[in-house]
């Protein structure tokens, strides 16, 4: 999910291995955050006393705040101006987009430089552990960059006032929006008729994989270094929630992956394109803007250009319908079985890279030219089976031919079966959001029925959205199949037309 800018996170890869089931899992399910849970009984909550629904899904960890804490982002403030952090132009408040975040104290122009968060204030992979025989083994042990961050937070996080994080710590939110903390039937319920929910359950599953890699490689092997107390689903379920949801790849150190103390209290507006990253004159984090701000406003970056979707499962909100032009949903398109050439077409893709089902991103401006090519291998007749292999390549994304690439002669047929695909994606989400009963049948207390309802909040806004997407898709196809008949039938009434005049 990294992109050329600095995205907020990017792309996470766990180690390349089927990921195994947590031992405490019960069998019936692919993961659950519902099991008993091994609690860390490291300190007490620095928690406010209100703990609104989405906190709620997972029993959490003992550190960090509720999400609106503004007493622990206070000493995180203390704490940096006291470690070096220079003098800002913004502060942390509360604010109407994304809980807390940055606000702007004074005018600021567009094209200035704010935060310059110096490096000894940022966690990266080499960053001094307070414990360093911790380190040490994960070290010798080559744990990638996200898990051995990952690792090292709940290391710090676990030492409390040992740590020198301990202030940044206290003001992370103690369970971070993301979808890693909803379970499989949430996603299945509310999800069911989005593709987020696929790769919802992949990163649950990529996540629990790579605890259970480090559990059985490293953890178990040296548990008075590392606890299962401490160690554990349930702090690795959090420590990725958090890099999820505010990690930074920074473009000028070398592509590197950081923790942002500071940085890291600013929401993301799809409407600004201003990226955090390392300036090397002022030797400090900073970002330009691209606006200005007066006193009181709150100030964005971006996270990246991102989907709806991919907003909800990074970072657990959903923009607005209609205000995200980036937004995009994945269409969903496979061979047809009763193709007598599917076979044929099958090694066609398979030579190509592609299987009998691929999706593609449409977007409010149109669809990609390699979904149309894969529409013309779909719909291709038995006589074209020598174009098959130029289909496949086309709709592989490795084609340099691809703008002149057409079939005039499948065009309708192509359009169409992209049309029906549309349609019947049209018809789940509407199934989904017109269903009079789309709760899970359990029963609850407050606080959980209020947990659901910000979910179902936010997965109906996540169908919405993509909804929106597909109805716009639905109406440029009907249009254009409207006018290429239009254009078949004048001409054969011009024909007919002709041919009586000639009678
Ligand atoms: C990098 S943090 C930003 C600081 C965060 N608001 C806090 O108080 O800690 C990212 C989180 O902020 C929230 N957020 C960021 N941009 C948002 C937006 N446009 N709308 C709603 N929530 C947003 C989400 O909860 C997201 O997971």
């Amino acid at each position: 999910m990294a992109t050329s800018t600095t995205a907020l996170h990017p792309q996470f890869r766990p180690p390349r291995r089927a990921p195994r089931q947590f031992r405490a899992l019960p069998p019936s399910s692919l993961y659950s955050l519902e099991r008993p849970r091994t609690r860390v009984s490291v300190r007490a909550s620095a928690a406010s006393a209100s703990a609104p629904a989405q906190r709620e899904a997972a029993s959490g960890v003992p550190w960090g705040c509720e999400i609106e804490s503004l007493e622990s982002a206070a000493s995180l403030e203390r704490w940096l101006v006291d470690s070096g952090l220079p003098e800002q132009r913004l502060a942390i408040q509360r604010v109407d987009v994304g809980e807390r975040g940055l606000v702007a104290l004074k005018n600021i122009r567009k094209g200035e430089k704010l935060l310059f968060v110096p490096p000894s204030l940022v966690i990266t992979a080499d960053s001094e552990w307070s414990c360093p025989e911790v380190g040490a083994v994960m070290k010798k042990n080559s744990v990638p960059d996200w898990p051995l961050i990952a690792t090292y937070l709940i290391s710090e996080a676990s030492l409390e006032g040992s740590s020198r994080w301990s202030s940044y710590i206290a003001a992370l939110p103690r369970q971070p929006y993301s979808l890693l903390y909803w379970t499989r039937a949430e996603l299945d319920t509310y999800l069911v008729a989005s593709p987020i929910r696929e790769r919802a359950i992949q990163r649950i599953t990529d996540v629990i994989g790579t605890y259970n890699d480090l559990h059985d490689r490293i953890f178990s092997k040296q548990p008075d270094l590392f606890p299962e107390e401490v160690y554990n689903i349930d702090t690795f379920l959090w420590s990725f929630g958090i890099l999820f949801s505010r990690l930074v790849r920074l473009p000028s150190m070398d592509g590197r992956v950081a923790l942002v103390p500071w940085a890291d209290m600013l929401n993301h507006s799809p409407e600004v394109e201003t990226f955090l990253d390392f300036d090397k004159s002022s030797q400090g984090i900073v970002f330009t803007t691209d606006r200005s701000y007066q006193p009181g406003e709150q100030v964005f970056i971006s996270y990246g250009k991102k989907s709806s979707g991919e907003l909800l499962l990074s970072y657990g909100f959903v923009p607005k319908e209609g205000t995200n032009p980036n937004d995009s949903v994945e269409l969903l398109v496979s061979l047809k079985k009763s193709d007598t050439c599917y076979k044929e077409k099958l090694q066609a893709l398979k030579r190509n890279g592609l299987s009998d089902y691929e999706s593609f991103p449409l977007r409010v401006t149109g669809w990609p030219v390699e979904l149309m090519a894969y529409a013309f291998l779909v719909v291709s007749p038995p006589e074209m089976s020598q174009c098959f292999d130029e289909m496949a390549l086309a709709a592989s994304n490795k084609s340099s031919s691809k703008p002149g690439f057409s079939y005039p002669e499948l065009e309708e047929q192509a359009l169409q079966f992209i049309l029906d695909c549309c349609e019947s994606n049209i018809t789940k989400y509407t199934k989904y959001l017109e269903g009079v009963d789309n709760s899970l049948q359990v029963s609850m207390n407050a606080k959980q029925a209020s947990r659901t309802l910000l979910l179902k909040q936010l997965a109906r806004d996540l169908c919405i959205s993509e909804r929106r997407i597909l109805y716009r898709t639905q109406f440029i196809l009907r249009r254009r199949l409207r006018d290429m008949r239009g254009g078949e039938l004048r001409a054969l009434s011009l024909f007919n037309g002709l041919r009586k005049l000639f009678k």
